[in-house]
C-alpha cells in the first residue's frame, strides 16, 4: 500500500496469540488484573497515542478477547494463518492488518506500558523504519516498539522462511532507531516494560496496580 492511500498515520498492534504456558490454565490476555481484563488495559492505555487499533491472536480467543474489549476503543482482529509460530508472525500478521504507515507493537502482558513513551517512539521512528527501546546490559524491547509497518512486515517475512523466530532479525534489517536507557527514562519508569508471564508476575503487578 502506498504512503497516500493509508488512512491512518498511527497503529497500535496488541499481540496476544500466545498460548500463556508459564501462566497456567488460563489465557493471560484476559485474565482479571484488579478488576480489567490485561489485554483490555493494555489496550485502553495505548489508544491515546494511536489512530486505529488491532488485536493479533488465535481465532479460538476472538470471542474472550471480545468481550474483553466490550465497552472500550474499537479495534480489529487479525488473525495469524497459522498459529504458534512465535511473536514475530504475530507482529507480521498484525501489520499486515494494520492500515497506518507506523505501528507500535505492544504485547497484551505489558500492563504497565507508558503512553508517553509510545508517543516518543512514534516520533523517533518518523524518517526511519523503526524505534526500539535497549535497556542497558538487556536486548532490545521488540514487543514495545514502533515499526514503519510494511518494510517490517516484510522482513518478518523473510525470516519466517528462514525458519528465524527471533524478532531482532527482522528489525536488523530496518534502518532502526535505538532508544537507549537514558531516553527511555526521560519518557517512563522501567516498569513500561514489565510483562507477566508466571502467575509470581502476575501478583506483582497485582500489588503494584492496588498500590496505585
Ligand atoms: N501471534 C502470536 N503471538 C505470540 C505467540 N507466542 C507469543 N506471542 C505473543 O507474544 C507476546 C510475548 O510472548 P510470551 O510472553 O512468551 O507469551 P506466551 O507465549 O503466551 O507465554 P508462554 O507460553 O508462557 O511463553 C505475548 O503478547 C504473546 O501473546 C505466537 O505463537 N503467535
Ligand atoms: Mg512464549
Amino acid at each position: 500500500m502506498s504512503h497516500e492511500t493509508r488512512r491512518t498515520e498511527r497503529a497500535g498492534v496488541v499481540l496476544a496469540g500466545g498460548y500463556s504456558t508459564r501462566f497456567g490454565e488460563a489465557d493471560k490476555a484476559v485474565v482479571d488484573l484488579a478488576g480489567t481484563p490485561m489485554i483490555r488495559r493494555v489496550v485502553d492505555r495505548i489508544d491515546p497515542t494511536v489512530d486505529e487499533l488491532v488485536v493479533n491472536c488465535r481465532d479460538e480467543q476472538i470471542p474472550a478477547i471480545r468481550a474483553a474489549l466490550e465497552g472500550g476503543p474499537d479495534a480489529s482482529f487479525a488473525v495469524d494463518p497459522i498459529p504458534d509460530r512465535g511473536p514475530m508472525a504475530g507482529i507480521m500478521t498484525g501489520l499486515g492488518e494494520a492500515t497506518a504507515e507506523y505501528a507500535v507493537v505492544v504485547a497484551c502482558d505489558m500492563p504497565f506500558v507508558e503512553p508517553a513513551l509510545v508517543d516518543h517512539l512514534f516520533d523517533r521512528a518518523a524518517g526511519h523504519e523503526a524505534a526500539v527501546p535497549r535497556l542497558e546490559d538487556q536486548w532490545f524491547q521488540t514487543t514495545q516498539a514502533v515499526y514503519r509497518a510494511e518494510p517490517m512486515a516484510d522482513a518478518c517475512d523473510r525470516a519466517l522462511e528462514h525458519d528465524e523466530r527471533r524478532v531482532v532479525e527482522p528489525l536488523l534489517d530496518l534502518d532502526y532507531v535505538v532508544v537507549d536507557e537514558d531516553e527511555v527514562r526521560e519518557y517512563a519508569p522501567l516498569e513500561t516494560f514489565e510483562n507477566v508471564n508466571t502467575r509470581e508476575e502476575f501478583e506483582a503487578a497485582l500489588e503494584r496496580l492496588e498500590g496505585e
